[in-house]
């Protein structure tokens, strides 16, 4: 076959893709009426996650779950705007993971809005400016984020979604070798996480590391002055138009970070992979056996606990505490809405959700 004949034939496919996106798009936009006469939510994160499994599933070429996923939660994603623009908003700047993680649930197309701080987050979702809001919650290299753990007790927000992201960090430069940069820009996390690269590569020569408040304004910093460089996301060296001289940079390939999607009065109908999250105040805790007996319930119906962190209460000059308690399966499920019976008064359902592997 002849280029021209092969682009001739990929013209023809991408008609009917066209054709066939147009058709499901007005489907759509009758789910969308639908939606709107009975009030209900337009983003439905267990109703795409069963077409993206129903397709992996069927699927017998040449795409696999990822590129089924990266063109699918696009279509979702013109798909919502077309029922209903909705607003999202993530802990910037532009060119963050978090900004990364925000494209990876709600697509290029969605309207997005970075704002300077995890609190901002929370409260543009509270107020009603934006619909949802994306913030970190964990890194497994480096643990939780202490202010999304504390502003999930302080506001009143659902928790939506969750999504995890690799965390790569690339080495962008407009320098064209390594013995001309005099400066690299990064956040001091990354230079730890990319430490035995950096090393390596600069081994004997005179680059001065320079901690910023973010890897984007890094990769910012590197797009305006030559001879230097950042340690920055993928996301933020091609924002800034920085030419990226290595990939996945980091120590640990397996470092990732898992972000919260939150908004309000959002609740999710069980997907049959779900996870939950909860915030129990429990009373007494002071008393022998109080917390084990609560943790011990869900032992008892076998609910797999898949975290539960501590954080200060700060009522008084005591030392007690509140808890953040994840577990598999769905607050629908009879199991667990009998722990949440028993426990009306002390413990809070933030929300149940697609669990991310
Ligand atoms: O099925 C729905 O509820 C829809 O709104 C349609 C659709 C889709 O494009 O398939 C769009 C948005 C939802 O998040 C889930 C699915």
């Amino acid at each position: 076959m002849t280029l021209e004949s092969l682009r001739n034939s990929i013209d023809t496919i991408d008609d009917q893709l066209l054709s066939l996106l147009n058709q499901r798009m007005e489907l759509v936009r009758q789910v969308g009426e639908l939606k709107r006469s009975s009030n209900t939510v337009i983003y439905r994160p267990e109703r795409e996650k069963q077409i993206i499994d129903r397709l992996q599933q069927m699927n017998d070429g040449l795409m696999n779950r990822s590129a089924i996923e990266a063109i699918f939660l696009e279509i979702f994603a013109v798909s919502r705007n077309l029922e209903l623009p909705e607003r999202v908003a993530f802990l910037g700047p532009e060119g963050s993971f978090t900004h990364q993680a925000a494209e990876s649930r709600f697509g290029a197309m969605s309207a997005y809005m970075a704002l300077p701080t995890i609190r901002s987050v929370f409260e543009s979702v509270e107020t009603g400016r934006v619909r949802f809001g994306v913030v970190p919650i964990e890194n497994n290299q480096e643990g939780v984020v202490l202010e999304t753990i504390d502003l999930l007790l302080e506001k009143d927000l659902s928790i939506a979604a969750e999504a995890q992201i690799p965390v790569h960090f690339t080495f962008a430069s407009q320098a064209d070798n390594l013995a001309s940069i005099t400066h690299i820009y990064s956040k001091d996390i990354a230079f730890r996480q990319c430490s035995k690269f950096l090393k390596d590569s600069f081994e004997g020569l005179q680059a001065e590391l320079i901690p910023v408040e973010s890897t984007s304004r890094a990769a910012k910093l590197a797009a305006l002055e030559p001879n230097t460089a950042a340690v920055c996301s993928h996301i933020a060296a091609k924002l800034f138009d920085v030419p990226i001289l290595f990939d996945n940079i980091e120590d640990s390939d397996l470092n990732r970070t898992r972000f919260l999607i939150l908004a309000k009065n959002f609740k999710n109908q069980p997907s049959g992979s779900d996870k939950t999250t909860l915030i129990a105040k429990l009373a007494n805790t002071e008393s022998p056996g109080v917390l084990a007996e609560f943790l011990q319930e869900f032992n008892a119906r076998k609910i797999n606990l898949t975290k539960i962190e501590s954080r200060p209460l700060r009522e008084g000059a005591t030392f007690r505490y509140w808890f953040l308690i994840e577990c598999e399966g769905h607050s629908d499920e009879p199991a667990l809405q009998e722990i949440l019976n028993h426990h009306a008064a002390e413990v809070k359902l933030l929300g149940s959700y697609v669990r991310v592997a």
